[in-house]
């Protein structure tokens, strides 16, 4: 504890001078002059928390007069003491801001001797660091505006006696300080502080300054200050500390709740980067970023991509240097790379240029189609001749099975490229074709794209299946997003939206498959090479089934040619009975149907040889599908059989006509007809009828009859004018009441005037009355040329009777009548 000031006089004038003359004289020789407190104090405000005794601490000086005089004073030498007095609360909860009277300052306060002063510097306030030393009352409080200045009365301390209890309490203040040491590092300074400048063993200054330490508010800590018997302020600094205590506590305990989540995150983060880099250190692994850019880089060595393409790649690369590996980002540009980066740029096979070879390769792959073979060795000689395969389009037209896709997977062999086959049947929008925009998440370029970098190589044989079915399934317009695809002129600056560089397709070799005509879109028929594959017949079937089919299937089943043997009569009973279609996919269904019931009996005896007869044949496929019995295996009277050209290939129908007796004429025609065909019924009635105006007989027959005529199958749609005459004969063999020569099968359009004009799909037609069984074909005259072309064995066992009008017809059909 300090020693005890003397106190002077007060000082009446707002000299802080305390060391004048007049001082000097009424002092006494006891005490040295510089530790003698006076009795009027300058007061400065404070707004925050309170002075303790002993403690040192900054004070800001803002007023004018009050900085000149404590300038003054420090000039002169002097001691300055100031008093100073903490503001009271406003009701509001805050403090005082500017103090007006005696009622805005608490009644106790500290004086403290200025240790230290900043430099005179104008506009800014003056900085001071005091020193408090003793407590004191104040008695009277003067305002001189602006400041004030007070009476005061020391409160002076006795020296305690140490008693027990004064002991028990410092001890428990001590260790609640340690105790707050160990939760807040800040009371470690505070701690360091203490042991300095106080006596530990004095319990007065060991409650101030504890109280001082705390981060209690300014009216709590007042009345620390203001609590002048030791015993009682330790009591209530105790409390202080313990709520400072608690208060801790639960700080820490936030502080460590917000730590733990953040830090999961967070420590997640560094020990995968330090993972990274003890891998890379390691060299087991290399940093994710520096990895993918060294695999791009690697199989850009290996390419030769545009300078378009170049560009965007390396753009591209400089982005995924940026980019940290864990965003969104980097993953899509990644992927980007990817595709640019994994595409064939200026890679290409060397065509086999070699006619002989192609010859070999497409004669060793399919049986007969001679017509199909010869073409397409005629535009492989035009590549040879040109330098160049590609540019043209060939379109394969056929029924399903007739070897359309195999044929093209030949031609890819034949000159030496790699094949890549889609559908466009199953596709469903135009993005399939040309990507989507790498904007979509999952976005991916279209299906070419996709080929290129399956087959890589930048000209592969690419084959688009279906493509008579491409307006009945996609949205949008994707026949003309083909067009672009398949034009030469546009596809050497191909553009996916994905891929979003140019692609030069003009090098690939497109082979198109389609079923019918009928429903590509014009202006990509104008595109292709058409080349028909009109079906199979009979003997032709039992050949592909022998030579290829069979050997095919046996090796899939891991058979030997030793355990089964199919003779050629059993495999022409197969397709008679049960495969009579123009392609041959089903006869090859029903060959691995036989092969899998002969496996299961190998199973047990190994080294047998199972030989597949005709009789066999109805355990191992069920009963025929088709029979020799003709449904009307008599000619019968209004039955006429006609020709048709379908997506299936050549068909053989039935077209019937029936009187009904309703003493009225009428017509009606059943059957799933299309409107071209229901008008060349109509004119098949109306020319019929105008025959028989000269017989009165006949004309009774049409007047009294309600005549119906009907073309199985029902169900099926169908349209053509290429009935006509079948119709027509019908009916006419209908009213004469007599059945047609049997054996006989016709087609052609019939004009309202009798003449018989020309059709479509002779070949077809002729292998489906062949295929029938049946004798005679009756063909419009102007299609001779087309029954000429046919291969001879097509045309052996059928006559073919060619007629300019309906007379003509009716000659053959009824030779007796005419
Ligand atoms: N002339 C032939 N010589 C040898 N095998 C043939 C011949 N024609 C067809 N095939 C065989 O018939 C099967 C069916 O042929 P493919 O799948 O090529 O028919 P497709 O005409 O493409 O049918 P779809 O129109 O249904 O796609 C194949 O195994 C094929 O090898």
């Amino acid at each position: 504890m300090a020693e005890k000031p003397t106190i002077l006089k007060p000082d009446e004038d707002i000299d802080i001078d305390q060391d004048s003359e007049d001082q000097k004289a009424n002092n006494t020789s006891l005490v040295p002059a510089r530790d003698v407190l006076p009795e009027m104090l300058l007061i400065i405000p404070l707004f925050d928390r309170p002075m303790f005794p002993k403690m040192m601490g900054p004070i800001v000086v803002e007023d004018q007069r009050l900085q000149e005089s404590i300038h003054e004073a420090h000039e002169k030498g002097v001691p300055i003491y100031l008093g100073l007095l903490l503001v009271q609360p406003t009701e509001t909860g805050g403090m005082v801001q500017s103090p007006q009277s005696i009622e805005d300052f608490h009644s106790v306060g500290v004086v403290a001797k200025v240790v230290q002063i900043s430099a005179k510097t104008p506009d800014q306030p003056l900085q001071l660091v005091a020193q408090a030393q003793e407590r004191f009352l104040v008695k009277e409080l003067i305002r001189e505006k602006p400041v004030f200045k007070a009476r005061v009365q020391y409160l002076h301390e006795d020296r305690q006696e140490s008693s027990e209890e004064l002991k028990a309490y410092s001890v428990a203040i001590i260790d609640c300080i340690k105790e707050l040491v160990t939760l807040n590092p800040l009371f470690k300074e505070g701690l360091g502080l203490l042991l300095e400048r106080i006596n530990v063993s004095d319990p007065s200054a060991l409650a101030d300054f504890a109280a001082s330490m705390t981060t209690s508010s300014g009216p709590e800590l007042q009345t620390i200050l203001e609590t002048a018997p030791v015993r009682q302020r330790l009591e209530r600094v105790l409390i202080l500390l313990k709520k400072e205590i608690e208060i801790s506590k639960l700080k820490a305990d936030i502080s460590k709740r917000i730590e733990e989540r953040l830090s999961k995150q967070q420590r997640e983060f560094f020990l995968k980067q330090q993972l990274r880099e003890i891998k890379k250190e390691l060299g087991i692994a290399k940093d994710d970023t520096e990895s993918e850019l060294e695999k791009f880089e690697k199989r850009l060595k290996q390419l030769k991509p545009p300078p378009e393409a170049k560009e965007r790649i390396d753009e591209e690369m400089e982005k995924l240097k940026l980019l940290e590996p864990s965003s969104a980002e980097f993953n899509v540009t990644r992927a980007y790379l990817d595709w640019l980066t994994i595409l064939p740029w200026g890679v290409y096979t060397k065509d086999n240029y070699d006619i002989t070879k192609a010859e070999k390769v497409l004669n060793q792959d399919h049986y007969g189609l001679e017509e199909v073979k010869e073409r397409i060795l005629e535009l492989i000689s035009v590549g040879i001749v040109k330098g160049d395969l590609s540019g043209s389009i060939i379109l394969l037209v056929g029924p399903p099975g007739v070897g359309k896709t195999s044929v093209g997977q030949s031609i890819a062999r034949a000159i030496g490229r790699q094949f890549y086959r889609f559908s466009l049947g199953g596709m469903r929008d135009e993005a399939e074709i040309k990507g989507h925009r790498r904007t979509y998440i999952g976005a991916m370029p279209g299906k070419f794209i996709q080929a290129i970098k399956t087959c890589k190589t930048a000209n592969p044989l690419i084959m688009l299946d279906e493509i008579d079915k491409i307006g009945a399934s996609f949205r949008g317009d994707p026949a003309s997003a083909l067009l672009e695809v398949l034009d030469p002129e546009q596809n050497r600056d191909f553009l996916d939206h994905y891929l979003d560089v140019r692609f030069d397709l003009s090098k690939v070799l497109f082979i198109c498959t389609a079923n019918q005509m009928e429903t590509i879109p014009g202006p990509l028929i104008d595109r292709m090479e058409m080349i028909r594959l009109p079906g199979y017949i009979q003997a032709e079937k039992v050949e592909i089934a022998r030579r290829h089919l069979l050997p095919k299937q046996l090796k899939l089943h891991g058979l030997d040619k030793k355990q089964v043997a199919i003779s050629r009569p059993v495999i022409s009973a197969i397709v008679d009975g049960y495969a009579r279609e123009a392609g041959v996919r089903n006869l090859e269904n029903r060959i691995k149907k036989i092969l899998r019931k002969v496996a299961k009996d190998l199973v047990t005896e190994p080294d047998k040889t199972v030989k597949v007869k005709i009789a066999d044949l109805p355990a191992l496929l069920g009963r025929k599908v088709f029979s020799d019995e003709k449904i009307f295996s008599k000619p019968r009277v209004g039955v006429v059989t006609g020709l048709a050209y379908t997506s299936n290939g050549g068909a053989t129908l039935h077209i019937e006509a029936a009187s009904v007796a309703t003493g009225t004429a009428g017509f009606k025609q059943t059957g799933q007809l299309g409107q071209v065909m229901i008008e060349s019924s109509e004119i098949a009635y109306s020319y019929v009828r105008s025959l028989f105006v000269d017989n009165e007989e006949r004309m009774e027959f049409f007047r009294k009859n309600y005549i119906h005529l009907h073309v199985p199958a029902g169900a099926t749609p169908k349209d053509g004018p290429s009935a006509g005459i079948t119709m027509a004969c019908a009916l006419y063999s209908l009213a004469v009441g007599k059945p047609i020569v049997a054996d006989t099968a016709m087609t052609g359009e019939l004009t309202l005037s009798g003449m018989v004009m020309p059709i479509g799909g002779v070949k077809e037609k002729v292998i489906a009355a062949t295929r029938a069984k049946l004798k005679q074909v009756i063909l419009p005259e102007e299609n001779k040329e087309d029954f000429e072309l046919l291969p001879d064995h097509i045309r052996e066992g059928v006559t073919a009777r060619f007629v300019q009008s309906f007379q003509d017809v009716l000659n053959i059909c009824f030779p007796a009548e005419n």
